[in-house]
């Protein structure tokens, strides 16, 4: 059985990775911009909770099941900041220039030891808006943050987001190496060992 599920998401570069992601599984998904769902109010404080609030949004605005995706980043140096507030750091949302500027200047002289980082993504699928257990999983990816940008793929940190075991910056992978290695690759791996246990879908 085929069933639309829509993708809670407004975020052109997320929305991107999950096309190529989900193809891999065979699954079709529609951002949440094909049926003009209006944006939700991340008024969480977490991950789980934000996801939720931006499954249950799209649920509501179109009658179908909805994956969201709440993501960001953390540096440990900052006590885990940005954080849930990733896309809104430096004060206009989705302000990623501005964001990454403002974190270099808050990593000025932090040696390189005390730079460490992780992207964190949370997906939640929701059958409708009153599902009382959505289906949530977490992915995260450890690496560092740099002292300038490098690379010119992905979106939002990933130039300045160093990964060890490939010794560069997240935007200078190939997109198909950020698809196999990233935090949203990780949790949507788990939701879909979720979906076909529970039988979505099949
Ligand atoms: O809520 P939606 O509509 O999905 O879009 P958004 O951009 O507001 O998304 P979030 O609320 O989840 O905020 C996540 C921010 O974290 C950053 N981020 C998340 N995943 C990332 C990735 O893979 N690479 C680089 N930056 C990422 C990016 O700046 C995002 O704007
Ligand atoms: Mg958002």
């Amino acid at each position: 059985m085929s069933k639309t599920i829509v993708l809670a998401s407004n975020n052109a570069g997320k929305i991107k990775e999950f096309n190529t992601l989900f193809s891999q599984y065979g699954i079709e998904v529609k951002p949440q911009g094909e049926f003009n769902v209006d944006e939700a109010e991340e008024t969480g404080l977490s991950f789980i909770e934000n996801a939720i609030l931006k499954a249950r949004n799209a649920c509501e605005h179109t009658g179908l099941a909805s994956i969201a995706d709440d993501s960001g980043i953390e540096v440990d140096y900052l006590d885990g900041a940005p954080g849930i507030y990733s896309a809104r750091f430096a004060g206009e949302h989705g302000d990623n220039e501005a964001n990454n500027a403002l974190l270099l200047q808050k990593l000025e002289g932090v040696p390189t030891e005390q730079r460490t980082a992780r992207f964190h993504c949370v997906l939640a699928y929701m059958r409708h808006k009153d599902d009382p257990t959505p289906l949530v999983v977490q992915g995260s990816w450890e690496g560092r943050i740099l002292e300038s940008s490098a690379g010119v793929e992905g979106f939002g940190y990933d130039p300045i987001f160093f990964v060890p075991e490939k010794g560069c910056s997240s935007a200078s992978l190939p997109k198909e190496v950020k698809n196999q290695l990233s935090h949203r690759a990780k949790a949507l791996n788990l939701l879909m060992s979720a979906f076909k246990e529970k039988n979505i879908l099949a």
